[in-house]
C-alpha cells in the first residue's frame, strides 16, 4: 500500500472514531475486552478494534488460542496495547479495568438450525461470562453478540441483578448487523449510494423479530413498490440464514459481524467520550413497547444509554410486523430470564 494511501486511511479511521472532537486533542484511555476473541468473529473483531484510535488497551480472552491471536494483532503499528488471556483462571485479569466488554463467545448456527437452537450451549457460556463481568468490571458497557441475543441479553441482565451490579444503561444486544444488511439491501434495490443509506431496524435479533423500518429509510425513494419492501424485509430478516446456508456447515456471519461489532463498539466509545449525537439501534431494556427488552434507536452517552428513542411513525405493514413479532420476542426474553433464575 502506498504511504499516502495509508495516511488517508489512518486519518479516515481517526475521523470515524471521533478523535478530532476532543478540544484537548487527546481522548481518554479506553480498555476494550473481547470474550471469544479466538473465534470466527473474535479474530477479525480484534483486528478492527486494534485499528480504532480510541482504544488504548485491547484484552483478548478465549478458552484457548488467544496468545496467538494477541501476538499477531499486537504487531500492527497502532497505539492500542494488546494482551491475550486464555482459560478461566485468566478471565479476571482480562476483564479488570475494562470500559467495554464485547462478547462473541459461543457456538454458531449450522444449516437447518434457528438461533434459539443455540440456547442450550450459549446460555451457560453467557451466564458464566456475565458473572465474571459483575465481579471484575461491573461498570463496563457490555456489547452482547452471542446468540440467541433475544435471550442472552435478558440472561446477562438477571445475572447482574443477582450480583447487585445491574445498570440498564450499560447492557446492549448488538443488532448492528441487521442495520448494516438493511442499508446494503435497500441501497442496492433503490439504486442509491450505499454509504448514504440509513435504515432503522427494531424489535429483536431473530427471524420475524427483526423489523426493518423501510418507511423511515433515508434517502427516501419512490422507486420501491410494496412488493419490493416486503422482499427487502424478508431478506433482512433472513440475512443470517442466507450466510449460514452459503457457508454450508462452516458457521455463520463472521466478517460482516466483526465489522458490525466494531461499528457498534466505536459508537459506544464515542458516547463514553462525550461525543454528541451518537445514535445506533440496539436491543436494550426498554419501555417503548410492553416488552421489557426491545431494539430501537438509542442515543449513547457518557454512561451508556442516554435515551431510548421511540419507534416514530410506522407504515401499516410495519405495524403488522410489530404485532407479529411480539409473542416470539416475549417468549425468548422470558426463556432467558427463567434460565438465569433457575441456574
Ligand atoms: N449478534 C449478531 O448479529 C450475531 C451473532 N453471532 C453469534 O456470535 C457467536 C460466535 O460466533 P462465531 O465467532 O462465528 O463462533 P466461533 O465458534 O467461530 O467462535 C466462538 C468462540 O467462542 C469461544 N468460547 C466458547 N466458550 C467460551 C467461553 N466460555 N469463554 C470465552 N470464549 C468462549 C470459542 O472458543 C470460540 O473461539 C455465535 O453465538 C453466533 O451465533 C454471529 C453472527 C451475528
Ligand atoms: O444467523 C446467525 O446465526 C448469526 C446471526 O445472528 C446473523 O448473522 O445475523
Amino acid at each position: 500500500m502506498r504511504p499516502s494511501m495509508l495516511r488517508s486511511m489512518e486519518s479516515a479511521l481517526r475521523r470515524a472514531a471521533g478523535a478530532r472532537s476532543f478540544s484537548s486533542g487527546a481522548a481518554p484511555g479506553r480498555k476494550v475486552a473481547i470474550l471469544g476473541a479466538a473465534g470466527g468473529i473474535g479474530q477479525p473483531l480484534s483486528l478492527l478494534m486494534k485499528l480504532n484510535p480510541l482504544v488504548t488497551r485491547l484484552s483478548l480472552y478465549d478458552i484457548a488460542g488467544t496468545p496467538g491471536v494477541a501476538a499477531d494483532v499486537s504487531h500492527i503499528n497502532t497505539a492500542a496495547q494488546v494482551a491475550g488471556f486464555a482459560g478461566e483462571e485468566q478471565l479476571g485479569e482480562a476483564l479488570e479495568g475494562s470500559d467495554i466488554v464485547i462478547i462473541p463467545a459461543g457456538v454458531p448456527r449450522k444449516p437447518g438450525m434457528t438461533r434459539d437452537d443455540l440456547f442450550n450451549i450459549n446460555a451457560g457460556i453467557v451466564k458464566s461470562l456475565s458473572t465474571a463481568i459483575a465481579k471484575y468490571c461491573p461498570h463496563a458497557l457490555v456489547n452482547m453478540i452471542s446468540n440467541p441475543v433475544n435471550s442472552t441479553v435478558p440472561i446477562a441482565a438477571e445475572v447482574f441483578k443477582k450480583a447487585g451490579t445491574y445498570d440498564e444503561k450499560k447492557l446492549f444486544g448488538v443488532t448492528t448487523l441487521d442495520v448494516i444488511r438493511a442499508k446494503t439491501f435497500y441501497a442496492g434495490k433503490a439504486g442509491l449510494p450505499v454509504e448514504d443509506a440509513n435504515v432503522p431496524v427494531v424489535g429483536g435479533h431473530a427471524g420475524i423479530t427483526i423489523l426493518p423500518l423501510f418507511s423511515q429509510a433515508t434517502p427516501s425513494t419512490n422507486a420501491l413498490s410494496h412488493e419490493d419492501i416486503k422482499a427487502l424485509t424478508k431478506r433482512t430478516q433472513d440475512g443470517g440464514t442466507e450466510v449460514v446456508e452459503a457457508k454450508a456447515g462452516k458457521g455463520s456471519a463472521t466478517l460482516s459481524m466483526a465489522y458490525a461489532g466494531a461499528v457498534f463498539a466505536d459508537a459506544c466509545l464515542k458516547g463514553l467520550n462525550g461525543v454528541p449525537d451518537i445514535v445506533e439501534c440496539s436491543f436494550v431494556q426498554s419501555s417503548i413497547t410492553e416488552l421489557p427488552f426491545f431494539a430501537s434507536k438509542v442515543r449513547l452517552g457518557r454512561n451508556g444509554v442516554e435515551e431510548v428513542l421511540g419507534l416514530g411513525s410506522l407504515s401499516d405493514f410495519e405495524k403488522q410486523g410489530l404485532e407479529n413479532l411480539k409473542p416470539e420476542l416475549k417468549s425468548s426474553i422470558e426463556k432467558g430470564i427463567k434460565f438465569a433464575k433457575e441456574n
